[in-house]
């Protein structure tokens, strides 16, 4: 362990010392916070004897949990890392809930449902409601509910403040009923349940006995739950430390609140507080540039950033025509990269929405580059795959209607849409899962008895592979799937090329399992399927995860924590990043803007190019871009601007159709003021938002013009109206006729400001 004392600096080695009680590290990028969390867990065992199977180390994402086992095996050894429990907040309740979950009514196989499975759960519910799902896209309405959960309430714990709420909340019931009723949790149950178990004496006290010491790594994108998580667990011994910085939070649309840290403070008073100033991670010129991009931020905790290492190239800064001859230019600065000598693996290309990815994807195929993409789950969304899984997860969980209902005629076996539905109403009559219902389908009398017939064989079936879970192994259990059910029959049948990509994805996937097996018993666990599954649902990017160095391509939110030699940061335009136009974005969505530029340029160790271009084609729109106000943020020295050739003269086919008037997002609005000022006490209900991810969407709604040109309705404070594009609404706010009035529309809209003529009754 001599390495260590070395290896740090006086406020890590500090930090690595410290044994017992709280301990918060707070300090800025690159300084070493996760290298001090990795060091103080290999010390805690190899100095102070702590059993290894006693520390919790929380990571924010599996990538990073991988890495940091990966380091401390270097550390301390193999055969320690087996026995930690690293990884991420869901990771580590998913595992702990299989263990003790029984005691709050869930059963050891449950499901973790994705965010596919839980919008088909929501969809079912406005179904069942009679609710409009154009009224009420299913997406925003989960979002809402989520949104919630992380708060740590349910639908007995909202208030309905307008009928909107209202259904929300009444969708929500249904929710968490077919939820229970399947056997599924998704994510925030993951933590919700975990919580509920730790405020139970008996059973959070076994898990409270377990851990000596917890560590949490990227503490400022914590959520409420999530910290109540933190201190629930530690509450007896209060060892616990955690490490962040608040310039990095970029996790608030999704929960996270930066305030955890002054939390922190306050709930652990006599915590010791380790600054760490120093960055190792980057040249002069990065972390200074860094600096300029974050200074115009107002609400930052003091400390700050500086470091030793030579001063670096200079960051270039390129002006781009358009995103092709951006593709075109970053994926001949990757040639020349790896000419020089840098490994694939040491370069990246950041983007701020996903939807960036497919020009640059395109270059890189054209020029025989290999990349992948963090982030994406695109092998897993691949239908066959997904009917694969969801094969595999009804054998081992009967329950799951959403799985029964994707596979229950696929491949097709005659069971018709109206079969279907008397299946569904025959199983909601007797408030049962489909698979219960197939128990005796004998007894749906509206059901033709052939059908019947049909549905019977189907049950038989799933009961036949059901057995087989238990003697055979997991990949041999997809076989006889695939077979038996004559899944891949109808695929060699079909004999098409498609259909061969199909076959050739299966037999990934079931190479896949054959992995999995392999570690499962190298690790000295036994493989399961419940293993296997739980490992999709959790790890979003394993198909990303190849031995060939290739260039990663991620969105900013995905680079969190990972450092890389070369980084390329595109579309820095005003509106795609900062993401979409400025007049009507809240100062706090701003600031986030600013401390995602401030994550993306910190990944950088010595080479940083930033591209923009002066038009962009994207969501099948052209944008004019101006160069991003925080490229005006960086530094005079130790940055040098140049243009490409194409970027001085206008790409003709840009010039017939300027398109700058975009109109608002919905989710821009909570944070805009616009609530009424004679709504009376009380701030105004946030409007609900939508991930980055998903915003893109609503832009292109958002482009077309309001329609309508009716005759104006008349619009009073809280009456129904109608807009030929939002849906329904209800009047918030009205100022003078003629001018716009405030309207809520319902989740998924939000607040907008819209002219009386674009409306008429409800
Ligand atoms: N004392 C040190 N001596 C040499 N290298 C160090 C030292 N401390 C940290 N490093 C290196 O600096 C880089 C950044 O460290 P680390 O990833 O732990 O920083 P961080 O604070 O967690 O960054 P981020 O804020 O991006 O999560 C790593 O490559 C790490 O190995
Ligand atoms: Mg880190």
């Amino acid at each position: 362990m001599s390495s260590v004392d070395v290896e740090l600096n006086t406020p890590q080695a500090e930090a690595v010392a410290h044994v017992n009680g709280p301990l918060l590290v707070f300090a800025g990028a690159g300084s070493g916070k996760t290298r001090v969390i990795t060091y103080r867990v290999a010390n805690l065992i190899a100095r102070e004897g702590v059993a290894p199977y006693r520390i919790l180390a929380v990571t924010f994402t599996n990538k990073a949990a991988g890495e940091m086992k990966h380091r401390l095996e270097g550390l301390a050894g193999a055969d320690v890392v087996r026995d930690l429990w690293v990884g991420t907040f869901h990771a580590t309740c998913a595992r702990l809930l299989r263990r003790h979950g029984e005691a709050i009514g869930l059963q050891r196989n449950f499901l973790i449902y994705d965010t596919q499975d839980q919008k088909a759960v929501v969809t079912r519910a406005l179904r069942e409601l009679d609710l409009d799902e154009r009224r009420y896209p299913p997406r925003s309405v989960l979002y809402q509910i989520h949104k919630e959960k992380q708060e740590g309430r349910g639908p007995d714990e909202m208030t309905a403040e307008s009928y909107v709420d209202d259904a929300v909340i009444k969708v929500f019931r249904r929710y968490e009923a077919h939820m229970r009723e399947a056997n599924a949790v998704d994510f925030e149950d993951l933590i919700g349940h975990m919580v509920r178990l730790l405020e139970r004496e008996t059973e959070g006290d076994a898990i409270r006995r377990r851990f000596t010491h917890v560590l949490v790594d990227e503490f400022q994108d914590t959520n409420a739950m999530q910290y109540r998580l933190v201190r629930a667990l530690v509450r007896d011994h209060q060892n616990v430390c955690v490490v962040g910085d608040d310039d990095q939070s970029i996790y608030r649309w999704r929960g996270a609140d930066v305030r955890n840290i002054r939390y922190f403070r306050r709930d652990f008073p006599g915590a010791t507080v380790v600054k760490l100033e120093q960055n190792y991670r980057s040249t002069g010129h990065i972390v200074r540039g860094a600096l300029g991009v974050i200074a115009p931020s107002p609400h930052r905790e003091p400390k700050e950033l500086w470091t030793e290492n030579e001063d670096g190239p200079p960051i270039e800064v390129l002006g781009c025509a358009d995103e092709r001859d951006e593709a075109a230019f970053v994926t001949r600065r990757i040639l020349d990269a790896r000419e020089q000598g840098t490994s694939l693996g040491e370069m990246a290309v950041f983007y701020r929405v996903h939807a960036q990815s497919r020009v640059l994807e395109e270059a890189l195929r054209a020029a025989n580059l290999p990349y992948q993409i963090v982030g994406g789950t695109k092998f897993y969304e691949r239908a066959e795959v997904k009917d694969a899984l969801a094969y595999l997860r009804l054998l081992i969980n009967p329950r799951s209607d959403v799985d029964m209902l994707r596979i229950i005629n696929t491949p097709a076996r005659g069971i018709g849409t109206t079969t279907i539905d008397r299946l569904v109403a025959f199983a909601g009559s007797r408030s049962e899962s489909l698979n219960d219902a197939l128990e005796c389908i004998d007894e749906a009398r509206d059901i033709a008895a052939a059908a019947q017939k049909r549905l019977g064989g189907l049950r038989n079936l799933l009961a036949e592979l059901r057995a087989r879970t238990a003697t055979d192994s997991p990949s041999d259990v997809l076989l006889e799937t695939l077979e038996r059910t004559g899944y891949r029959e109808a695929l060699r049948a079909d004999n098409t090329a498609e259909a061969d990509a199909r076959l050739e994805n299966l037999a990934e996937l079931v190479g896949t399992i054959r992995d999995y097996e392999t570690e499962a018993i190298a690790a000295g666990e036994k493989p399961t399927l419940e293993g296997f599954l739980e490992r999709v649902s959790l790890q979003a990017d394993i198909d990303a995860m190849r031995d060939e160095p290739r260039v990663t391509l991620m969105t900013v939110h995905g680079a969190k924590g990972l450092e890389f030699q070369h980084v390329f940061l595109t579309g820095m335009e005003e509106d795609m990043f900062p993401y979409k136009s400025m007049e009507d974005r809240g100062d706090e969505d701003m600031e986030e803007e600013r401390r995602l530029a401030y994550v993306a340029i910190t990944r950088a160790r010595r080479h940083l190019l930033i591209t923009h271009t002066s038009a962009r084609q994207i969501f099948g729109k052209t944008r004019w871009g101006a160069p991003s106000r925080f490229i005006a943020n960086l530094p005079r020295e130790g940055v040098v601007h140049k243009q490409t050739r194409g970027a001085k003269s206008t790409p003709q086919r840009f010039i017939d159709r300027p398109d700058r008037d975009l109109q608002p997002m919905p989710w821009s609005r909570r944070t805009s003021g616009l609530a009424p000022a004679s709504s009376g006490g009380g701030p105004a209900r946030p409007a609900p938002s939508a991930p980055p991810g998903q915003r893109y969407v609503d832009r292109e709604f958002f482009q077309d013009d309001h329609g309508g040109g009716e005759s104006a309705a008349p619009i009073r404070r809280g009456s129904r109206v109608h807009h030929q594009r939002f849906g329904e609404g209800e009047v918030r706010s009205v100022v003078n006729a003629g001018e716009p009035a405030v309207i809520a529309f319902f989740p998924g809209w939000g607040e907008k400001k819209v002219l009386a003529r674009f409306l008429r009754p409800a």
